[in-house]
């Protein structure tokens, strides 16, 4: 950076970033301009030196050079004030002190003694851990201060409160609480309170950059490492103490365990965070072997181990979504500790207006249909000179291949880029498109189709790395911009808002593949829209200017796979697209919860073919893991077929919260479940062919009463499994044996079989796990409604697949009846003429090919086809 060349902003984010108080900043740059030189010499001259920061220190020196090194001197400060804390007194100071060469060069020397047997070699315990009586009683006082100063709150939410006390009690916490509710306050504040740093452990860079990128304009300093970091210096200086807050992927973490030690022997580690733990858990989604590792923090973090530590160095954990059986592995696989304190709030998020809509989601047609709505809000006041932005990648559905030349070297402008088509990569491009390091780094990579097809981004940690660098601090202009707009969260007032319209703001759509990602977004584009595609085989020069700009609000819609989900704070994004079944609930809701985040109303919409059950994406699974996938997945299309209950309702019973309210925005609460409807008969036909079907297998004659079901051993139950019936023989045998059944169709009937499976009458007789029972078989209590005899009313709500089968025309009356039609004459000639006309075509077509004379076949064509003279 040319600081000779800064405007104001700059100036102030420089100097903060430096360490110095923005108020100090602020006047200094008000009194001399926007120069670094002379901001420093008015800050020196007028604050005679002592600095005025409580976590820095002021150089005394008063040197009036500024230099980067200057900077880092002045940060290292901190690591010797815990330095003369510990070996002159155990309470902690405010104090600051000189830094001075010798004092620098001790530090490091001392940092770099604590090495991997630490624990031996350590001095005697030397920093004390910052409990309640340290920092004082009126400790809330201080963080209302700090909320303040640096976020522009008023105070602190009563989860956000309860963590913090855990905190400072020196407990382990593990915090559940809404998307959007402010969980990483939670692990904010301790750095901001004790001066020391907070290490915080992340899935996904798009998430550590979001989260960098705020601690920045709230004036607090961070970073991130792993292995997409560019600048390898910004690995030592955090290890060194000059980050407040350090984000660090889990993968990257164990390599640091060493340096860790030495960092919080130094400066002092306030605490361990681990964002978005559920990934901790093979039973959730996202799930990241490394996450598991990281129970190395709390066995290596203690009292016991680090001799200079009096008491453990914390752990909050911290997720949105987590059920109970995660919850459980969380605690079990992070070692946490018998003491942890469990923070659980509620999962309802009142300002969110869910709802299903069917779609094939799989054609250009399907985005027209879909997007229509999307294009007109985002295109409305931009249609007179209606730009055309459908440059993000040239190509249709059928081609994808269309190659990606132009070199970055002459950037125009950022919104060029996004939106052009023609992206390259560069040198640091090369790591996430798995290209080896032998091919020459001057040659533009060209996407192919190989790269795009169908690859989902499930499970590929590293890919996520997109480095973006330091981030300096800067403040925000406008704290009222960032402040929670109260949503009504009284029903009647809800109820209001149900029609409400939903601002501009801007959107993600989620789709399930990369190539989605490009289609979709090149399509948004062609209309003018402002979109951009993000998924993690995307250039990361690319990524980083699709997450820049979307935060400046000039990409109104991301399209993007699952790489930018978790954690992204926009405060204005108002709709959430999902086009495509989501793999879980967990997923669904985590990227619902992006919407919303100011408190006003937005929309969640999924797009699903509901006629079709939704399968897996590819991904490397054991068969445990493969069964809790299937029974997530199921769970999802459940949610999305439901018509009767509503979905927040739904969503947050997922989670384990007992839910007595209903959201009254959803598309159930609106338009209300449908008529309800006795489907006694078609369920004592469906029934009745399934248990046919159950003796035929089990004991090879399908005749005999309904006694009681035979527990089989599991050899027979394999062969069984031979002929098994599954429900699309079951449903041609009702459609055989019951004629004022012949109109239905299988997906009416898998649906009253998912409703029975429900309810308990059926079950899945297959030892595999299906998202819906495939191959059912009755259970005891099915035999005992078979029993029954009196015609008692079994009253059902149809589910949106059945309700979509019956508004849909059939091509033909019923298998059956196609079939008994052939006999009939009359039927007959009408098929067969109907056959002929389908032929014309193809016979026009080949009169107009000439017939090969080399041929025997091609001579006889062509003397048949001689006209008559
Ligand atoms: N005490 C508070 N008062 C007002 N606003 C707050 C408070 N704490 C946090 N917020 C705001 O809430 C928003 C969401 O915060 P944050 O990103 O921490 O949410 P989260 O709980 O981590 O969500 P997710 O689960 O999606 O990651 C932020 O914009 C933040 O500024
Ligand atoms: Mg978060």
């Amino acid at each position: 950076m040319d600081i000779r060349n800064l405007d104001s902003d700059q100036v102030v984010a420089y100097l903060t970033g430096m360490g110095f108080e923005l108020l100090t900043v602020s006047e200094a740059v008000k009194a001399v301009g926007p120069s670094i030189e002379d901001a420093l010499e008015f800050i020196l001259t007028n604050s005679g030196g002592g600095g005025n920061s409580p976590s820095t220190s002021m150089p005394k020196d008063g040197s009036s050079r500024i230099t980067r090194k200057m900077g880092n001197k002045m940060r290292q400060s901190r690591i010797t004030e815990h330095l003369n804390l510990g070996t002159k007194s155990k309470t902690r100071t405010t104090s600051s002190h000189s830094v001075t060469p010798e004092l620098k060069e001790n530090v490091r020397q001392k940092c770099h003694v604590i090495n991997s047997d630490i624990a031996s070699q350590a001095p005697e315990p030397v920093i004390m851990f910052p409990c309640k009586d340290m920092i004082g009683e009126d400790w809330e006082e201080k963080v209302k201060r700090i909320l303040n100063k640096h976020f522009g709150y008023s105070a602190l939410k009563s989860f956000q409160k309860e963590a913090l006390e855990a905190w400072l009690a020196h407990k382990d916490c593990l915090v559940l609480a809404a998307t959007g509710s402010g969980k990483s306050l939670c692990f904010q504040i301790p750095s901001l309170l004790t001066g020391k740093v907070v290490i915080v452990i992340s899935p996904l860079i798009s998430l550590m950059h979001d989260q960098c990128l705020k601690l920045a304009k709230h004036g607090v300093s961070a970073c991130f490492l792993g292995s997409g970091q560019i600048d390898k210096s910004v690995e030592q200086k955090a290890m060194d103490g000059m980050y407040d807050i350090v984000y660090v992927c889990p993968e990257t973490i164990l390599r640091l365990i060493d340096s860790l030690q030495n960092l919080a022997a130094c400066r002092g580690i306030a605490l361990f965070a681990i964002d978005e733990v559920h990934c901790v858990s093979k039973w959730g989604h996202d799930f990241r072997p490394d996450y598991r590792r990281l129970s190395v923090l709390r066995e290596t973090f203690k009292a016991e181990k680090l001799k200079f530590l009096m008491f453990d160095i914390p752990l909050v954990a911290v997720t949105a979504t987590a059920t109970f059986r995660v919850r459980e592995d969380i605690l079990k696989s992070l070692c946490m500790s018998d003491q942890t304190k469990i923070v659980v709030t509620s999962f309802f998020r009142p300002n969110l207006r869910f709802s299903v809509k069917h779609s094939k989601t799989s054609s250009v047609s399907s985005y027209k249909r879909d997007f229509e709505e999307l294009i007109a809000i985002y295109t409305k006041r931009s249609t007179s000179g209606k730009r055309n932005y459908s440059s993000m990648l040239d190509m249709d559905d059928a081609s994808v291949s269309s190659t990606f030349s132009r070199s970055f070297e002459h950037e125009e402008s950022y919104e060029e880029d996004i939106f052009n088509s023609d992206i390259s990569f560069s040198d640091d491009d090369e790591l996430a498109l798995g290209n080896s390091k032998s091919s020459p780094v001057s040659e533009p990579r060209k996407l192919s189709v190989g790269f795009l097809e169908d690859e989902c981004d499930h499970q590929v940690a590293d890919d996520f790395d997109v480095s973006c660098g330091e981030f300096s601090v800067q403040y925000p202009k406008d704290f009222s911009s960032c402040s929670l707009h109260a949503f009504p969260t009284k029903p009647d007032k809800r109820l209001q808002l149900q029609h409400g319209p939903v601002d501009e703001g801007s959107a993600i759509i989620y789709v399930p593949t990369r190539k989605e990602t490009l289609s979709i977004a090149n399509f948004l584009c062609r209309f003018g829209v402002k979109a951009a595609a993000y998924n993690a085989k995307l250039p990361k020069s690319h990524l980083r200017k699709v997450h820049m700009q979307f935060h400046e609000d000039a990409i109104q819609v991301v399209v993007a796979t699952i790489a930018f989900g978790m954690g992204i704070d926009k405060l204005n994004v108002r709709r959430i697209i999902h086009y495509g079944w989501p793999q879980s609930l967990e997923a669904y809701y985590q990227e619902a919860g992006r919407a919303g985040r100011d408190g006003k109303l937005a929309e969640c919409v999924l797009y699903a073919n509901l006629f079709q059950i939704p399968t897996l994406l590819p991904s490397k699974r054991s068969e445990e893991q493969a069964r809790q996938a299937c029974k997530m997945l199921s769970d999802c299309f459940r949610y999305g077929i439901s018509s009767s209950h509503c979905r927040a309702k739904m969503l947050v019973e997922y989670f384990g919260e007992e839910f007595q309210d209903r959201c009254l925005l959803c598309d159930v609460c609106v338009n209300g479940p449908p008529e309800i409807q006795n489907l006694r008969a078609e369920v004592m036909a469906l029934m009745k062919v399934i248990h046919v079907h159950y003796r035929q297998q089990c004991f090879g004659d399908a005749s005999g009463e309904f006694e009681q079901i035979i527990h089989l051993p599991n050899d027979i139950r394999r062969r069984r499994y031979v002929n098994k019936a599954n429900i699309k023989t079951l449903v041609r045998s009702i459609r055989e044996q019951y004629a004022e059944f012949a109109e239905s169709d299988l997906v009416w009937w898998r649906g009253l079989s998912r409703i029975l499976e429900n309810k308990g009458f059926i079950r899945e007789g297959d030892d595999k796990m299906y998202v819906q029972v495939k191959f059912p078989e009755p259970t005891e209590l099915g035999l005992k409604l078979l029993r029954s005899e009196e015609d008692q009313p079994f009253y059902v709500h149809l589910e949106a697949d059945m309700q979509l089968s019956m508004k849909t025309p059939k091509s033909n009356s019923s298998f059956s009846e196609w079939g008994r039609g052939w006999a009939d004459p009359e039927i007959r000639r009408q098929r067969l003429g109907k056959k002929t006309s389908w032929r014309k075509p193809k016979q026009r077509k080949s009169q107009n090919v000439k017939p090969n004379l080399g041929t025997v076949r091609g001579r006889l064509t062509a003397k048949l086809c001689k006209p008559k003279t």
